[in-house]
């Protein structure tokens, strides 16, 4: 392997408590709020096919235009104990918020910058309200912030001059200046969510990264950094130059979900995910296929059966509503967690065969298995292929524990469990597995189930 200077600092899962807690979440939301949402994902009567947040992008939206909205940014209807209040009813566990994306404007008082919401007609923070919101809600708050910024004139694609060069040392010193103030004046952060860290310029940037890195995780102890921030010796990120995953989870699932447990290489992730196929920022005609609860949960569930913590996006609107297709995903995706919440928190990868009914999860801190179904087999046998020496000590449905359902032996480590057939099942249903294995526990098989 090459020897790296600035590779992966660390090599496995961190076990320290934080990094526990943000394993067990399971459900977050992100949160995409700029100005580019005044534009609804339109301009001058025309629409905008692609990703609302990136509106500024379209060849028809004047630059010096989108410049000037935020002249207009003054959301009457922002309430950010509602927008906790919200996500706790979901069961969100964490939650991320754009304090600064691609455009540069900045959702807090940024000495750094007039580009923020100071110089807006709503001229307060945006950013601390919203952390104290959702810290009273027991929701941990993590802070994205994108590196490219296209309001700063140090900002470059690639690095070809000795002018891009000394505007880039300025673009660096301002990034850090941000990042810095960000964590002095929201301490309870949790972690960063980095974006934008893909340009040519930055990928050059491994040794102003890692001793930035270096100094965030400094100032808040235990600060959680994904995978997207550092470049290694070699411009690789995500897995540096001999393969090894930097920063402390997988950053790499946007809008999409590893299928095997193989395709996570075993590491912490993270996937991302759009309601619509891709709109992160507000747009204000869904068009294409719109994600339902069903599907959600499916991607909630399948990501925690393979150890990922799924995070749902939402996109205000310019005045700080949120819209009724996600308040109602909202609420519907929190019913299914008030009755399945205990197969989604605190779980991860079982390595049992994966059937076609559904998901498995296995609760770190009980041993208990959750077999999470979708797809119920027409004659209501749900077939299970355990790890060897494993016995079924007690099956049930998680909302009937006095319901045993009792598995019938097909071969060995193979059952068929039936499943209560005039028992309705309208949405995924949660079966329990306790288990032990047959050998005394000595040998650290299944705990028993308390
Ligand atoms: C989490 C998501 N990452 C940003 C983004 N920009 C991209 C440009 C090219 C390819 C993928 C991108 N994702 C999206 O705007 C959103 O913030």
């Amino acid at each position: 392997s090459l020897t790296l200077e600035y590779g992966a600092h660390r090599i496995g899962k961190r076990t320290d408590q934080m990094m526990e807690t943000w394993r067990n979440y399971g459900l977050g939301q992100f949160i995409h709020w700029g100005v580019y949402a005044l534009t609804g994902g339109h301009w001058d009567g025309e629409y905008y096919s692609g990703a609302a947040e990136w509106i500024r992008s379209w060849d028809k939206m004047p630059k010096d235009a989108y410049d000037q909205l935020y002249k207009s940014f003054d959301p009457k209807n922002y309430e950010p104990k509602a927008w906790a209040k919200q996500a706790k009813e979901m069961g969100a566990k964490y939650m991320i918020i754009t304090t600064k994306h691609h455009d540069g404007f900045s959702l807090w008082p940024s000495k750094y910058t007039d580009y923020d919401v100071t110089n807006s007609p709503y001229g307060n923070d945006i950013i601390g309200p919203l952390v104290e919101a959702y810290d009273a809600e027991g929701i941990d708050v993590y802070l994205y912030f994108s590196v490219m910024d296209w309001s700063q004139p140090g900002y470059r694609v690639s690095l070809e001059t000795e002018e891009d060069r000394t505007a880039y040392e300025d673009f660096k010193a301002f990034t850090r200046n941000q990042l810095i103030e960000l964590l002095e004046l929201y301490p309870s952060a949790k972690g960063l969510w980095f974006d934008g860290t893909w340009d040519e310029a930055w990928k050059e940037q491994a040794v102003f990264a890692d001793e930035l890195e270096k100094e965030m995780r400094a100032m808040i102890p235990g600060l959680i950094i994904g995978s997207r921030f550092r470049p290694d010796d070699y411009g690789n990120r995500h897995f540096d130059s001999n393969g090894d995953l930097m920063g402390d989870y997988e950053q790499g699932w946007e809008r999409k979900l590893p299928n095997t447990y193989e395709d996570t290489k075993g590491n912490d992730w993270d996937a991302v995910m759009t309601v619509p196929e891709n709109q992160w920022g507000y747009h204000s005609d869904w068009r294409g296929h719109v994600k339902s609860s069903y599907e959600l949960i499916e991607m909630l569930v399948k990501s925690v059966s393979l150890d990922g913590n799924f995070v749902l996006n939402f996109g205000p609107d310019g005045q700080g509503n949120i819209r009724s297709e996600e308040a109602k995903l909202a609420k519907e995706i929190g019913d299914w967690m008030k009755v399945n919440q205990k197969a989604i928190y605190s779980c991860g990868y079982l390595n049992w065969q994966k059937q076609d009914w559904g998901y498995y999860t296995q609760s770190r801190e009980d041993g208990k298995i959750y077999m999470v179904v979708f797809n119920q087999p027409l004659d209501g046998k749900l077939r299970v292929k355990t790890a060897d020496k494993v016995i079924l000590d007690k099956v049930y449905p998680l909302e009937n524990p006095g319901m045993i359902l009792t598995p019938e032996l097909i071969q060995k480590n193979e059952y068929f469990i039936p499943v209560i057939m005039d028992q309705k099942w309208t949405s995924p249903y949660v079966i329990v597995v306790e288990s032990s294995s047959t050998d005394e526990d000595k040998n650290g098989g299944f705990q028993k189930a308390k």
